[in-house]
Formats: structure tokens, sequence, C-alpha cells
């Protein structure tokens, strides 16, 4: 493989290798939001590279390339598979920073996985980047990645993004391995995080772990960085809400081909008055028992009337060995079939529930056939689907039911928002999402379009990137300290506007 300037760095590959019932394999999408954002980001950059992992254990794969993405394979072991992707990555950091839905396990012998796993990471990375490249780490399982590379290779700009949320210090604080992990991520020039609150948990954490000197001022949103004082390097700490291709999901929604299969969708649930739709990776964190738990005490309640409504729940499958998403998996399907038991009919189940994924346009499809989607995670990193939804609502006035946990609640304010932890406040939002009038469902749509149109994943990766290579001279604030901490020193910054 040829030496890269760019190149982006994440556990998974785009695509993943499928191994079928005959003994050979073929290529299918990855899962899950990071692959969305950041394939429109490689597919478009000359002299580019993805390294990651191709999704099975044990893959001999060559590097390949795929939609002008050049891919270099990171073989996993069987073992590792269990030890560092369901283990330390799902099974420890996964909850953990997601306010501990389940409670995270905490296994030397999965962190060795880990440790083992982000180096070799780290050295195919060191190998595969031209001099002074940029390379761009990613995500959660890859946090000692930035400070092994920077050791191979000083040479490199590295960048790390974190795609979920990054949790509040108190819990952060459970980890064993806490201290290795906040200097595994100053290896890094910029550290990005999906909001503020997250940046700055991790400036607090450099400061009380790591001992190094940061600023003190509020962390904004994309220019107005943090800054930690790692040595002779300054290593800079921002917030940078990823999105979507959002004009080219719009122009799909509007295709006439898509139109039309959304009418097919509609006839083939029986013309009901209301679809409501969910789309997730069938994960806990994503609140799919919630919605399940309030549509049916409005069903119970009388509020709901089966013969007028129907869920549609996509649930891809995601992580299908760790033990919390088996447990999930089997309550989820039990509650779907009381509720299809007690108020569906022959011919005309409420929920209708698909544990696979489907093709991207139907997908789309779905998103114009649905009068209300329901998005409520107990916690979600950003969450595309809420965007993806806004971005193929064209004039229509669909109605968007959010969780406030979701990154997503923090751009998409005229959203239904409900406290999915409230399963009256959840009833509510979706009956306020039922009855609104057409002119103010409307009116919240534009809003939100209006918003998520603006800011697409071009410009997540514009900014990120630009902060990245270019620094605070380019307009980027640096927040300092308004005055020292008592008993600490004040942080030495310089003001980049
Ligand atoms: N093609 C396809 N994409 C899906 C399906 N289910 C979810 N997705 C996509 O997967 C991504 C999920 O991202 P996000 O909501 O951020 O949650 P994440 O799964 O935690 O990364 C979105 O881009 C969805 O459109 C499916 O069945 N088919
Ligand atoms: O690779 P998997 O274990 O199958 O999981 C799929 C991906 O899930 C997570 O996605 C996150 O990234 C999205 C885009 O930033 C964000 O919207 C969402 O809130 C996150 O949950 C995970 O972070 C990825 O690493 C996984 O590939």
């Amino acid at each position: 493989m040829t030496e890269s300037d760019f190149i982006v760095v994440a556990n998974r590959l785009p695509i993943d290798l499928e191994r079928l019932p005959d003994g050979s394999s073929r290529w299918k999408r990855s899962p899950g939001g990071l692959v969305t954002a950041l394939e429109p980001v490689l597919r478009e950059s000359r002299s580019s590279a993805w390294i990651g992992w191709p999704g099975v254990p044990d893959a001999d794969v060559e590097p390949l390339i795929e939609d002008d993405i050049a891919m270099q394979p990171v073989p996993l072991s069987g073992q590792e598979v269990t030890d560092y992707y369901e283990g330390f990555s799902n099974a420890t950091l996964w909850p953990l920073y997601h306010d501990v839905i389940v409670a995270p396990e905490y296994h030397r012998r999965w962190w060795a996985a880990y440790v083992t796993v982000n180096r070799r990471f780290a050295d195919v990375t060191a190998k595969a980047a031209a001099p002074g490249a940029t390379v761009w780490v990613q995500d959660y399982q890859l946090q000692l990645v930035p400070k092994m590379l920077r050791m191979l290779r000083p040479d490199l700009t590295i960048g790390f993004f974190l795609h979920i949320p990054f949790p509040p210090v108190e819990l952060f604080l459970q980890l064993p391995w806490r201290t290795e992990i906040v200097e595994g991520l100053l290896g890094a020039d910029l550290i990005g995080f999906q909001l503020p609150g997250g940046a700055q948990n991790f400036l607090y954490l450099a400061r009380r772990l790591a001992g190094h000197q940061t600023s003190r001022g509020s962390v904004g949103l994309r220019s107005r960085l943090g800054e930690v004082q790692v040595g002779f390097r300054k290593v800079r700490v921002g917030a940078f809400p990823i999105s979507i291709e959002s004009s080219r999901i719009d122009e799909i929604s509007k295709r006439r081909e898509v139109r039309e299969q959304a009418r097919e969708l509609r006839t083939e649930l029986g013309n009901p008055r209301t679809i409501l739709l969910g789309v997730d990776r069938l994960d806990y964190t994503k609140g799919i028992d919630v919605r399940l738990a309030a549509i049916e005490e409005l069903l119970a309640d009388g509020d709901l009337d089966p013969g007028e409504i129907v869920l549609v729940q996509l649930a891809t499958p995601s992580r299908e060995r760790v033990d919390s998403y088996v447990r999930m998996r089997a309550s989820i399907e039990s509650r779907v079939g009381r509720i299809n038991g007690e108020y569906g009919r022959v011919g005309r189940p409420v929920v209708h529930y698909h544990h696979r994924p489907v093709a991207r346009n139907e997908l789309i499809a779905f998103f114009v056939a649905a009068d209300v989607m329901l998005v409520t995670p107990l916690r979600d990193g950003m969450n595309l689907v809420a965007k993806e939804y806004v971005a193929c609502q064209g004039d229509r006035g669909g109605r968007l039911v959010l969780s406030e946990f979701t990154g997503a609640a923090h751009e998409l304010r005229q959203a239904y928002l409900c406290n999915p932890y409230d399963l009256d406040g959840v009833k509510h939002a979706i009956l306020s999402a039922l009855t609104d009038s057409p002119e103010d469902a409307r009116r919240r749509m534009r809003a939100m379009r209006r918003q998520v149109l603006s800011f697409d994943v071009s410009r997540w990766a514009a900014s990120f990137l630009r902060a990245l290579t270019v620094g605070p001279e380019a307009g980027h604030t640096l927040v300092r300290d308004p005055e020292p901490m008592l008993g600490e020193p004040a942080a030495e910054l310089t003001s980049g506007s």
C-alpha cells in the first residue's frame, strides 16, 4: 500500500466482511453512524486511506479500494474480538461512557487486549502515513492510539474524535486505567467531542489525573477551544457536533421512486392514519424499550387507537454476543409480542419489528412515510437518525419526538423533547406530536431543517480539520483562565483570535 497524506483510523472499516455458509465471503456496509459520517469525508479526499478491522475474526485481507476509498485492514483474532471489542470496548467503556445504564465490567485481561490491539492500530498507521501526514483517530475503541502513534511518528499531525458521550468525571474515575486513557488521548494535537460538556469534563481530568495545566474558561462549539499544556506541546480540546450528508439525503428523499416506495410502504402497512417509526441499532442506550412502554400505556389508556396507528421499529443487529445486548433483545421482543397479542388483529400488528438492516434508499422511504419519528435514547453521543429524519421531510411537517439525552437535542430544539426516564413525559411528548396542528408541526420542522441543512457533515469535518491543521490563528479562540484557582497555578495560554 502506498503512503497516504490523510488517514482515518477507526475500529471498523466502512465495509464488513461477511462469511457465507458455502464458505465464500462478500463485503457489506458496516453498521453505525461513525461510518455514515466518515464515508463521504474520505470519498472526497485524495491520497487518503481508512485503517480498520474488517468486522470478522481472523480475516486475512489484503489492502483494497472500494467506492474510491483505499482501505487497510487490521486483523483481530477471535480472542481479541472477545476481549478488546466485545469486552473492554463494549462491556467496559461503552456502558461507562453512557451513564452506566448497565454496569461496566472491569477485567484486567480485557484491558491487556485493548492495549495490544491499540498498539497494532498504531503500528499499522505509522507504516501507512506519509511524512508529515494528518491522521484522524476515531472513537472510544482507540483512545491509546494517539500517544502510541506520536511516540512512533512525531512528525504526524494527530486528531482524535470521540463519537460517544464523554462521561461525568465521577463516573470516569471508576475506571482502573483512567490515567492511561487520559494520557493516551493527550498524544493528539486536537481532541474533539460531540458537546462542550464532554470537552469540559476531559479538561478537568487532564488537570486532576495527569497533572497538566489547562485552560479554565468554558469551551464552546467548534471555534472556542480549550487547551492542555503537555510538556512543550499544547493539546487543543473542543466540541464539534457531527452531522450527515444533509443535501444528499434531502435530494434522495425527493426522488419519485422513493416517494412511490413510501406510498407503497403505507399501503403495505394497511393505510393507517399515523405511522410512527423507530430506527436504531439494537442497543440498550437507544431507549427502544422506553418508546414501547409509552406506546403500550397510551394504548391501554385509550389515548391511542390500535386501528389507527402502527409503529415500525427497525432494529439493526448489534454486538450480538455481549450479554447485556442478548438480555435487552429478549426483553424488547417479548414486549413487542405482548403489545401485538393485546392490541393487534389478524394480519394487522400494531408494532412491525424488523431485526435486520434495510437498504439505504428503503430506509429513506421509511423516513418519508413516517408521520412521527421516535428517538428516545437514555444517552446517545449524537444520533444521526434524528437528523436524517429531518433532512427527509421536505416541506412536510413530520414530527420528531427526541430524547433530551442525545447530542442531537442540543441542536434540534424544536423537536418534541422528552426525558426518557420520565414515562409520563414521553407519553406527553408523543401525544403532543400527534395532536399538534399541521402549521405548528411545519414551523418546527422548518427550523430544524435549517439547522440540519446548514451544519452538514462536510462542515463538521472541515471545522475539525481546520482546527487541527491550521491552529488557533485561523479565527479560533482559546479559552483563558479568568483567574487562577486557589492553590493551583494559572494556565498560560495565548488567545488566537
Ligand atoms: N442502510 C441502513 N442504515 C441504517 C439502518 N439502521 C440504521 N442505519 C444507519 O445507521 C446510522 C446510525 O447512526 P446513529 O443514529 O448516530 O447511531 P449509532 O448506531 O449509535 O451510530 C444512521 O446513519 C442510520 O441511517 C438500516 O437498517 N439500514
Ligand atoms: O461498530 P459497532 O460496535 O457495530 O457500533 C456501531 C457504531 O456505534 C457508535 O456510533 C456513534 O457514532 C455516531 C456518529 O458520531 C453517533 O451519532 C452515535 O451517537 C454514536 O453512538 C460508535 O460510536 C461507533 O464507533 C460504532 O462504529
